[in-house]
């Protein structure tokens, strides 16, 4: 597949500090991530996010990423910041995710998997998903491990557009891209500072676009 003038998106995620949104949105991200997860190093505040969310470029969405939170948690956070998307990472069903009238993305735990999910499965279980997003972590786990998993799971024939997350950093993401050629790829904890979870890290966030850049003029023939 000739992959000239394709565009993978780039989901950077975990943000604490506006400086660090800023300096993302420069870089030419798609969409910046605010956690509000529960027991998560990164979660933030809802008005902590708000002011953040102020500072992002113009055409650069906001996503909410929750773990079981609350209804009510979910709506303040919906009134304070203005997502654009919300990213579900606990045990939510479609009626839940769907419910806030926001467009929902869905994670799918991919950790332990024997074999990859069925794309009619994913889509039976989250018809209203806008799109999915493979993560590292086990059911029940907190994302943002940094920890990477076996890409021969992704699934092939996705009917919506899907999201690689789980130990990308500069050194991987080519690889990661050429591999399941994904719609867009998230990080978190590959572009932070080492061992300062929510501190991003400016040469990080500009090589990892870098690659995804390169990645997107690469030619798989
Ligand atoms: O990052 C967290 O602390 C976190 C906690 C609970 C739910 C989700 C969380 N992070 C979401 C993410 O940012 C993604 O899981 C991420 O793209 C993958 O993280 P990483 O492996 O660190 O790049």
């Amino acid at each position: 597949m000739n992959r000239v003038l394709y565009r993978t998106r780039i989901k950077f995620c975990g943000f604490t500090r506006p400086g660090d949104v800023r300096l993302a949105c420069e870089l030419g991200v798609d969409a910046i991530g605010f956690i509000f997860a529960e027991g998560s190093p990164r979660r933030i505040e809802p008005e902590e996010a708000r002011a953040m969310r102020n500072a992002l470029g113009l055409f650069v969405d906001a996503v909410a990423l929750f773990r079981d939170n609350s209804v009510d948690q979910v709506r303040e956070v919906i009134r304070q910041v203005r997502p654009s998307m919300l990213q579900f990472h606990g045990s939510e069903d479609d009626a839940f995710c769907r419910g806030f009238g926001v467009p929902y993305v869905k994670v799918i735990p991919m950790r332990g998997l024997t074999s990859a999910p069925h794309p009619h499965a994913l889509q039976a279980r989250y018809p209203t998903a806008a799109g999915f997003l493979f993560d590292s972590h086990d059911e029940g786990e907190l994302g943002g491990s940094g920890e990477t998993f076996d890409w021969s799971k992704v699934p092939l024939g996705m009917q919506k557009p899907f999201l690689l997350a789980g130990g990308l950093s500069a050194d991987n993401v080519f690889d990661a891209i050429v591999s399941t050629l994904p719609w867009g790829v998230d990080v978190c904890s590959g572009i932070e500072v080492p061992g300062r979870p929510g501190i991003k890290d400016g040469e990080r966030m500009r090589k990892f676009v870098e690659e995804v850049r390169r990645a997107d003029c690469y030619e798989t023939g």
